[in-house]
């Protein structure tokens, strides 16, 4: 079987690694003509694992519809603010049957939608567009170390494709029908990741850290509720797990952006165009607002990391604001 993955990145790379081990050719589709070439030629992905050889049964182009040609279902991994455009040109070379794979965490500047959303408007058929989230850094997986994910959609049958399709002794897929919930998790867990950051970047201790992790939770529940989704989620993989790794990985680039962006004032575009890579929580902190504004959701910590990253304040100032509200019940709002 023939699975398309788009985006060959950190993590497009070790997805296409996941499925080729389990037995799929896997059609990579890189923007980049020597991303490409390395793959094909020697088996490697010099961008963004040097070290690591990929299985033969991956092969690389730069067109959509090599990439697709004769696949049964495909994977999008590229960054969030890349969905539309990848959605609209795939509308292009896939039919309305096939089933996608929706792997970037975020939601959609302006307007604030949640993946599945972007893609079904661009693809249409929302039964076969599925989500992926969980604590997942592709530098572990690719290695194949144990993670497991969760995939959700609203048909059973196109979560379970793409659970079989992935799942393995060291990569446990689950299924969920909450991707309203899995969706937000994703896009929150790397806004609470870039405060932590901040945080140890200002001298904190890990106190601070597990107080912003259980309160991004909470502010996560309480978003996931207003939109429809179930709290439940936030406690799962999507949830919880992915906040911990996010939080405490070395490997987190939104946890190193939020700390480098305080110890050593990088800005945003010197971070990512340095590590090639993207920071998610950087534009989710933005893009939750608009949904916050519209379910009425208070979000202290999310409002504080868009503050220090987009509006200037002080990180200690900001902090020390955050510690300054009123004191209330746990878990109000929910
Ligand atoms: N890395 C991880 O561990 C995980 C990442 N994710 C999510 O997966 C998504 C992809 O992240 P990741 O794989 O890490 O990406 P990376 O940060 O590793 O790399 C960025 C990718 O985006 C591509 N890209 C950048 N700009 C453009 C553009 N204008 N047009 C087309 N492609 C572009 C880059 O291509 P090029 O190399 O040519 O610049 C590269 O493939 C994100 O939403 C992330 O949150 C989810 C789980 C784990
Ligand atoms: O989503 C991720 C791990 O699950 C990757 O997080 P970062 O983008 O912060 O590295």
């Amino acid at each position: 079987m023939k699975i398309a993955v788009i985006g060959a990145g950190s993590w497009g790379t070790a997805l296409a690694q996941v499925l080729a081990t389990n037995g799929a050719n896997v059609g990579l589709w890189a923007r980049k003509p020597e991303v490409v070439k390395a793959i094909n030629a020697e088996h490697r992905n010099t961008r963004y694992f040097p070290d690591e050889e990929l299985s033969a049964g991956i092969v690389a182009t730069t067109s959509y519809r090599d990439t697709l040609l004769r696949a049964r279902g495909v994977l999008v991994v590229t960054p969030s603010h890349l969905l539309r455009g990848v959605g609209r040109a795939l509308a292009d070379v896939v039919d309305a049957e096939m089933p996608v794979l929706i792997c970037s965490k975020g939601a959609e500047a302006d307007t604030g939608l949640l993946p599945v959303a972007v893609m079904e408007q661009e693809l249409g058929n929302r039964d076969r567009i599925a989500v992926l989230s969980g604590p997942n850094h592709a530098e572990e997986v690719i290695k194949g170390q144990p993670s497991a994910s969760v995939v959700a959609c609203s048909s059973p049958e196109t979560a379970v494709f793409f659970r079989d399709a992935l799942a393995n002794d060291t990569f446990r897929a689950y299924t969920s029908d909450d991707t309203v919930g899995v969706e937000l998790c994703a896009a929150f867990k790397n806004v609470i990741a870039i405060a932590v950051g901040v945080s140890y970047g200002l001298g904190f201790g890990d106190n601070t850290a597990a107080m912003l992790i259980t309160r991004g939770l909470a502010e996560m529940s309480r978003m996931v509720v207003a939109c429809g989704g179930e709290a439940l989620t936030c406690m799962g993989l999507a949830g919880a797990g992915d906040m911990v790794v996010t939080c405490m990985s070395r490997h987190s680039r939104n946890r190193r952006f939020g700390e480098e962006y305080v110890v050593r004032g990088r800005t945003l575009a010197d971070f990512e165009a340095d590590n090639h890579m993207v920071v998610e929580g950087a534009l989710a902190c933005k893009t939750l607002d608009v949904l916050a504004r519209e379910h009425g959701v208070d979000l202290p910590i999310t409002d504080t990391v868009r503050a220090i990253v987009w509006e200037g304040a002080d990180p200690r100032e900001a902090a020390l604001l955050l510690g300054d509200r009123p004191l209330t019940t746990e878990f109000y709002g929910l």
